[in-house]
C-alpha cells in the first residue's frame, strides 16, 4: 500500500513539474493589497478578518501553493463557516484568496494519498470509506450555501476545479478581468463530485454551455463569465474588486439580518422547489418573521427617506 501510495505521490510530483512551463510564469506580479500576512490560528489554509463592521473576511491563505486545497482546507472551511454562521457580529461574509490566482483546486499531492489510496479490508469497506470522504469533502463547500449569512466571492486570477464548486455555492460572484474559470476535474480523470456539477446549471442558465466547460475542461475568461451570468460584476483589477466586494458587502450589511438572512435562505428554498412549495415555505417563514420590529424600523427609514444605514437593527 505505502508503495503504491508513494508511486502515485511521485508520477504527481512529476507531473506537476513536468507541466510547469505550460503554466505562467510563477514571478507574474499581482496586487495583493487586501491580502493578509498569514492563516488565523487555529486554521492554517484560512486567514479571517473584519474589514469593516459586520462583514468577516476569508481569505482562502496557501498562496505559495496557489491556495491549493489540501487536506486541511477541507474540514477548516467547514469549522469556520459553522462559526461564521453562529456569530451575531457577522451579517454578510467576502472569500477572496491571497497570492497570484484564486485558487489551483484540489491538493494533486494530498489527493494521492488521501482519495486514491482509501482504507478498508475489501472492496465494500474500500468504497464505503471513499463514500464518507466524497460526502464530507461535499460539506466542505455546502456550508456556505448553509450559512443564512450571504456569502460574496471575489475571484482573480485562475479558479480552478474545486474553486468552482466552491464559488458556485457562493451568493454573489465578482471577479477581475484577468479571471478564468475551470471545470478541470475530467482532466485529472473524475467527475466533478463536490457541487459544479448540480449547482452550475443553477447558476447558469444554459446547459448546453455547462455541459461545454463541464465536458471539455476549456477555460472560461472573465467577459464569457459575466454574459453567461456566472459573474455579476467584472472589476479592472483585484484591489478595485475587494473595494467593489466590500461595499457590496457593507450595504447588504446595513439593513436588517432578518430581512436578509430570510432572503437569503428563501432564495436557495426556492431555486431547488416549485413556484407552489416555495411560496408555501415562506408564507410559513414570514407568518413569523414579519413580526420583527425591523419592518417598523425599515418602514419608518423609508417614509423619512433615511438610508437603512441610519437604523440600529437588534442583531440575529
Ligand atoms: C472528492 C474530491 C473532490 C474535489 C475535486 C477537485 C478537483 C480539482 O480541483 S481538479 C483541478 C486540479 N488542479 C490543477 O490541475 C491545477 C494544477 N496547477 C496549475 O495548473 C498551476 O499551478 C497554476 C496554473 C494553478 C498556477 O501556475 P503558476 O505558474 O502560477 O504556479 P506553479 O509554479 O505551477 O505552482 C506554484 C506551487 O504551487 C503548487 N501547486 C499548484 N497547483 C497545485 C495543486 N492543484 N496541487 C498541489 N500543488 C499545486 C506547485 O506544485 C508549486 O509548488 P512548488 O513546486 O512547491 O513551488
Amino acid at each position: 500500500m505505502y508503495v503504491q501510495r508513494a508511486m502515485l505521490s511521485g508520477i504527481i510530483r512529476s507531473a506537476l513539474t513536468k507541466n510547469r512551463g505550460l503554466w505562467l510564469p510563477s514571478q507574474v506580479m499581482v496586487r495583493t493589497m487586501s491580502s493578509s500576512s498569514g492563516p488565523t490560528s487555529p486554521y492554517t489554509t484560512l486567514s479571517i478578518s473584519r474589514p469593516t463592521e459586520r462583514v468577516t473576511h476569508v481569505e482562502l491563505h496557501r498562496p505559495e501553493k496557489r491556495n491549493a486545497m489540501n487536506k486541511a482546507f477541507w474540514s477548516e472551511m467547514v469549522d469556520c463557516f459553522n462559526e461564521i454562521a453562529a456569530d451575531p457580529e457577522c451579517r454578510v461574509v467576502v472569500v477572496s484568496g491571497a497570492g497570484k490566482i484564486f485558487t489551483a483546486g484540489i491538493d494533486l499531492m494530498d489527493m494521492a494519498s488521501n482519495l486514491l489510496q482509501p482504507e478498508g479490508d475489501d472492496t465494500a469497506r474500500v468504497s464505503w470509506n471513499l463514500r464518507k470522504t466524497i460526502t464530507k469533502y461535499q460539506e466542505t463547500f455546502s456550508v456556505i450555501e448553509k450559512c443564512s449569512k450571504p456569502v460574496v466571492v471575489a475571484v482573480h486570477g485562475a479558479c480552478i476545479g474545486g474553486g468552482v464548486d466552491l464559488i458556485t455555492a457562493c451568493d454573489i460572484r465578482l471577479c477581475t478581468q484577468d479571471a478564468w474559470f475551470q471545470i478541470k476535474e475530467v482532466d485529472i480523470g473524475i467527475a466533478a463530485d463536490v457541487g459544479t456539477l448540480h449547482r452550475l446549471p443553477k447558476v447558469i442558465g444554459s446547459r448546453s454551455l455547462v455541459n461545454e466547460l463541464a465536458l471539455t475542461a476549456r477555460k472560461m475568461y472573465a467577459d464569457e463569465a459575466k454574459s453567461s451570468g456566472l459573474v455579476s460584476r467584472v472589476f479592472a483589477d483585484k484591489e478595485t474588486m475587494m473595494a467593489g466586494a466590500l461595499e457590496m458587502a457593507g450595504e447588504i450589511a446595513a439593513r436588517s439580518p432578518v430581512a436578509v438572512q430570510g432572503t437569503k435562505i428563501n432564495l436557495v428554498y426556492a431555486r431547488d422547489h416549485s413556484v407552489a412549495e416555495g411560496l408555501d415555505y415562506i408564507a410559513t417563514w414570514n407568518m413569523s418573521m414579519l413580526q420583527t420590529q425591523d419592518v417598523m424600523k425599515s418602514a419608518q427609514a423609508a417614509m423619512e427617506r433615511k438610508s437603512p444605514k441610519t437604523v440600529a437593527f437588534s442583531k440575529l
